[in-house]
């Protein structure tokens, strides 16, 4: 049975929920789901604004069809062909060989090296293109590296709807609310949204500046992402969050702590910097043992925190795993501004200093506040009165 929202008056939202995927590009957990929307508009032409995940293919067919109501299907606008979005588009086509298929140059070509074939009559858009469908006007503006090169966004002059692609996207199924201001987005999404945007487009914050710049100079009222809540109200707090993602600055002064212990006495020495960051008044703290946590909840709080201490055993001469990961990953999606703390361990040759000294100098306007803190083993007095000096030292920079 379908299951469809209404935007506006004319334009539904005729995506689906998958809360059976457990890895997100088969990589990051989410535990609760993923939408992958997709939207029609019903003018004097029949317009769908990209298509969806095979895995959702025959509840998105189902709403595609029932907004339809038998009207044939006129345009197609892919405005980014990645195949979460545009596997489902050929059983699109088969069903309706009239439509004509709209998006960039680049995006073709991507279709046709993904087997999306079939496409029939084809209608490329390049950046400031419009096109009219009775009494909506759309006006296409690439986002290239908006998550892919191909992507571009649409803009509904007529009624100022934003058709964002991947941008202002989330993870989280949306189980039955569709508007940002249907659930409370402090306490139950942000942290999804922060998750799904640092790790998906994270490295691509110059992009999507570029985006919001070209952005400025419209009006826009409502946001459609391709993941995620529709934005209708409050939108200047979403795009707030984005400039700062974007730009690489840090949401809130707090510290991330990181550790990687296998016997306890790192994690010891952790609990320790904890608690006398505490007693000195910086509670803002959020600690993750690195072997548990998956890496995309370590990232999304790197970029929020300003502050990040990280605790490491040595593990054969060299950096344990899953600690270089997640310093890995914040070189690889681009971090920079932060303030890192750094404590080492090991039981006869510790390394873990230099290589965690080494990467962290290799990423763009990060401050180091100590040089080294080396404890053997297990936290003795002097790694104990160590300890509590780098709580001094953070606590100073945090003011
Ligand atoms: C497989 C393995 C390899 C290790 N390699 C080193 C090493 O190369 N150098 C060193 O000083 N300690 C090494 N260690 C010791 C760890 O760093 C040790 O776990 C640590 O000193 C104690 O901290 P923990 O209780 O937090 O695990 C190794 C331990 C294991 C289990």
């Amino acid at each position: 049975m379908h299951c469809v929202r209404k935007v506006t008056d004319d334009i539904y939202w005729i995506g689906a929920n998958d809360k059976r995927l457990h890895l997100f590009e088969n990589i990051h957990p989410i535990e609760d789901g993923v939408s992958y929307n997709s939207y029609v508009l019903l003018d004097e032409k029949t317009v769908l604004l990209d298509a969806a995940d095979w895995s959702v293919g025959k509840q998105f067919i189902e709403n595609l069809e029932f907004v339809l109501n038998g009207r044939p299907l006129d345009y197609m606008i892919i405005n980014h062909m990645e195949p979460d979005h545009c596997a489902s588009m050929e059983e699109v086509l088969l069903r309706h060989p009239e439509t004509k298929v709209i998006s960039t140059a680049k995006a073709f070509k991507m279709m046709e090296q993904f087997g999306f074939c079939n496409l029939g009559e084809t209608i490329t858009v390049k950046e400031g293109d419009e096109m009219n469908f009775g009494k909506h006007t759309f006006t296409f503006i690439s986002a290239p590296m908006v998550h892919w090169p191909e992507v571009m966004v649409t803009f509904d002059t007529t009624d100022g709807v934003l058709f964002s692609a991947d941008a202002f996207g989330s993870f989280k199924s949306l189980d039955g609310k569709l508007f940002a201001d249907e659930v409370d987005f402090d306490r139950d999404w942000i942290d999804e949204a922060r998750r799904y945007y640092t790790n998906i487009v994270g490295k691509y914050g110059p992009q999507v500046m570029n985006l919001l710049k070209k952005a400025e100079g419209i009006d826009i009222k409502i946001i459609c992402p391709l993941h995620g809540l529709v934005w209708r109200k409050g939108i200047g707090y979403f795009i707030d969050k984005h400039i700062k993602w974007a730009t690489y600055e840090p949401e809130e002064k707090g510290v991330l702590i990181a550790y990687a212990s296998m016997y306890g006495n790192t994690e010891n020495a952790a609990q320790i910097l904890a608690a006398k960051l505490c007693e000195k008044g910086v509670t803002n703290i959020r600690m993750y043992d690195v072997s548990k946590t998956h890496v995309s909840y370590l990232i999304s709080d790197a970029f929020k925190y300003s502050h990040i201490a990280l605790l490491s055993v040595t593990y054969t001469n060299d950096l344990y795993p899953p600690m270089e990961e997640f310093i890995r990953d914040m070189q690889r999606l681009s971090l920079q501004n932060r303030t890192f703390a750094i404590v080492e361990n090991g039981t006869w040759a510790p390394q873990a200093n230099k290589v965690m000294c080494k990467m962290i100098g290799e990423m763009k306007n990060m401050t180091l506040l100590n040089e080294k803190l080396s404890m053997l083993s297990s936290v003795k007095e002097d790694t104990y009165e160590a300890l509590d000096a780098l709580a001094d030292t953070i606590a100073e920079s945090l003011k």
